[in-house]
């Protein structure tokens, strides 16, 4: 489908939500929102979840809800940025900044108030604050600063989405599965999403040169982009402390318990 042109005009639906092409596609709001987490396999979640011909995927990270520069140009913005589905396909978008965004999961109210706001208020143009790089372990104590390490907090990030998002409205996607093997991981997507079961073992193959499963779709063959996959640096196991292991082992319970 084509993607889509930000160069386009905005769209000027009734409502802001849909934009028509004369192929009988549209721009729609993401039914489905990939929010995270950095570096958990959200591009090949996305990527595979196109393989399904219900689903139309946006490109690029949209950086809506976390980007203020972004969510000032407000829902015909953000609708631009959709892909053209046919009527019957759900729209996706990934950007994974969100999960650890604080002020992103409140959408509701952020959403009406900046449709109202828009087209009255595009003055001011804010840069993000660049936070400074932290080091992983500060005075020989974990560094919670350092953005890598917090954003691995999920239980923290996890209660702030589950004030606004009832449970049944999140899928957790297991990474370490996806990567292991993709396709039950893909198929419990698919139940939670109530996508016709399509995707199946033809759509994968493992490419031992790459060391990950890549995609087959109608018989063409692709892996994802050469910055997905790459070798990790060996670090040295005395940089981390008991302390850091016992954080990581306390997240992890509390991210099975929900
Ligand atoms: N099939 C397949 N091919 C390649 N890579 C795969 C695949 N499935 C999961 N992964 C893992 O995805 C990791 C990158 O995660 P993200 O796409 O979420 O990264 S990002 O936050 O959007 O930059 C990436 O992390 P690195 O291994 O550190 O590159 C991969 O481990």
């Amino acid at each position: 489908w084509p993607p889509a042109d930000p160069t386009e005009p905005s769209p000027d639906a009734d409502n802001g939500t849909t934009v028509t092409h004369p192929n009988g596609t549209s721009q729609r709001l993401p039914q489905i929102v990939i929010i995270g987490v950095r570096k958990g396999g959200t591009r090949a979640l996305i990527e595979m979840l196109s393989l399904h011909s219900s689903v139309a995927a946006a490109q690029n990270e949209v950086h809506f809800f976390d980007w203020e520069s972004h969510y000032q140009k407000g829902i015909p913005w953000y609708l631009s940025q959709m892909p053209y589905a046919f009527p019957e396909q759900l729209t996706v978008e990934k950007t994974p900044a969100y999960f650890t965004s604080s002020k992103v999961p409140k959408p509701t109210e952020r959403v009406l108030s900046d449709y109202t706001q828009v087209f009255y208020n595009r003055l001011q143009k804010h840069k993000r604050y660049q936070p400074i790089e932290y080091v992983l372990v500060r005075d020989g104590d974990i560094n919670l600063g350092y953005k890598a390490l917090n954003r691995s907090l999920y239980y923290v990030h996890m209660q702030n989405w589950l004030q606004y998002f009832p449970l049944d409205s999140i899928h957790v996607v297991d990474g370490d599965e996806l990567i292991r093997d993709p396709l039950p991981e893909m198929k419990k997507v698919e139940r939670f999403l109530k996508l016709e079961p399509q995707i199946n073992a033809s759509n994968f193959y493992f490419n031992k040169t790459k060391g990950f499963y890549c995609l087959r779709e109608h018989g063409k063959e692709r892996c994802l982009h050469d910055s997905k996959g790459r070798a990790h640096p060996h670090v040295a196991p005395a940089i981390y402390p008991r302390k850091l292991k016992l954080t990581f082992q306390s997240c992890t319970s509390h991210l099975f318990n929900i």
